[in-house]
């Protein structure tokens, strides 16, 4: 479907992002390395916010459920606060193909965004096979009507979003859901701007993969998995014409599977009517696009920057 130049390319490598980087390769298991790498590196950037006086958290926010995973840190500047005014929020949505990471390494971009007084809200979300992938996007559905509604209640001037890869595949909701994208609350909290990274939003050739859905932990068939891929989806109009850009974004190293996925999303977006962009970062992988994220003057931050205009 998405790799057609090679009618023999191996599908669990090709949706395995840690088969395709270029660093580490003088190792024995560079594949392993690159995903340990990302793992330890954002953990750090996400424990090491703390110890930066600028930036302060309110942690555990929850948005559903009683005692499991569906709960929000807002990071953000006392500065900003102090000022009493109105103040952008940016939201990231973790990746990890539904069953891994969690928000203690999930705030790579949170330093450069509270230093420009943004408030970042950094959310957890149960994980398969704890939930079915059903019952996840329910989650997150419940999700943007709190996020929504936090938004409007703590004078935000406008809110983003940026989901990575499984992360984007939820993020695609918001997109197909009138009832959050009409909701009151929604409108007088613009959005400003979407991004989508390094993203899956086809999940009919992933599912029955090992490499992605060890033992159907997602609880997908051929049937369910097209009714939760974003590429099918009819989208509502939008209008008026909408406000908001809408940047999908993929690494250069990722797969041709990967890469098409995302062309073929920014295509479909623009079809019908989004203001969208599509942008390939030659020079990354997978990881690294959100590694860099947390430096000042990187490209993925200069983009997100100067998207965020
Ligand atoms: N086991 C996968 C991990 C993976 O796909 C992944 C890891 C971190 C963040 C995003 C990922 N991919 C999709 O959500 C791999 O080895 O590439």
């Amino acid at each position: 479907m998405y790799n057609s130049q090679d009618e023999n390319v191996d599908l669990e490598r090709d949706y395995l992002p840690s088969c395709h980087s270029s660093r580490f390769r003088q190792l024995k298991n560079p594949e392993e390395a690159v995903l340990e790498h990302f793992v330890q590196l954002i953990t750090n950037q996400t424990s090491e916010l703390c110890s930066n006086a600028n930036i302060k958290v309110l942690p555990n926010l929850r948005y559903g459920g009683q005692v499991d995973r569906q709960l929000v840190d807002i990071y953000y500047s006392d500065v900003a606060k102090s000022k009493n005014k109105a103040t952008p929020l940016f939201v990231f949505i973790h990746g990890g193909y539904w069953q891994m990471l969690d928000k203690s390494s999930s705030g790579s971009m949170v330093a450069p965004l509270v230093e420009r007084g943004y408030r970042v809200a950094i959310m957890d979300y149960n994980l398969c096979p704890q939930v079915t992938l059903s019952q996840l996007l329910e989650q997150f559905s419940n999700f943007l009507e709190w996020i929504f509604d936090y938004a409007a209640s703590t004078h935000t001037s406008h809110i983003s979003f940026a989901g990575h890869s499984a992360g984007a595949h939820l993020l695609a909701q918001l997109l197909n859901a009138p009832d959050v994208l009409r909701s009151p609350q929604r409108a007088c909290v613009p959005i400003r701007s979407l991004f989508y990274i390094s993203g899956v939003y086809d999940l009919r050739e992933l599912w029955p993969l090992t490499s992605v859905n060890p033992k159907n932990i997602l609880s997908l068939n051929a049937e369910l998995a097209a009714k939760l891929s974003p590429i099918l989806w009819e989208y509502v109009e939008p209008s008026p014409e909408p406000t908001f850009g809408i940047h999908v974004l993929v690494a250069g190293h990722d797969s041709v599977s990967f890469i098409e996925q995302s062309r073929s999303f920014a295509r479909l977006l623009a079809a019908k009517g989004f203001k969208i962009k599509f942008h390939i970062f030659e020079q990354y992988d997978h990881f690294d696009i959100i590694e860099e994220s947390a430096i000042e003057g990187t490209p993925i931050s200069e983009y997100i920057k100067e998207a965020l205009q």
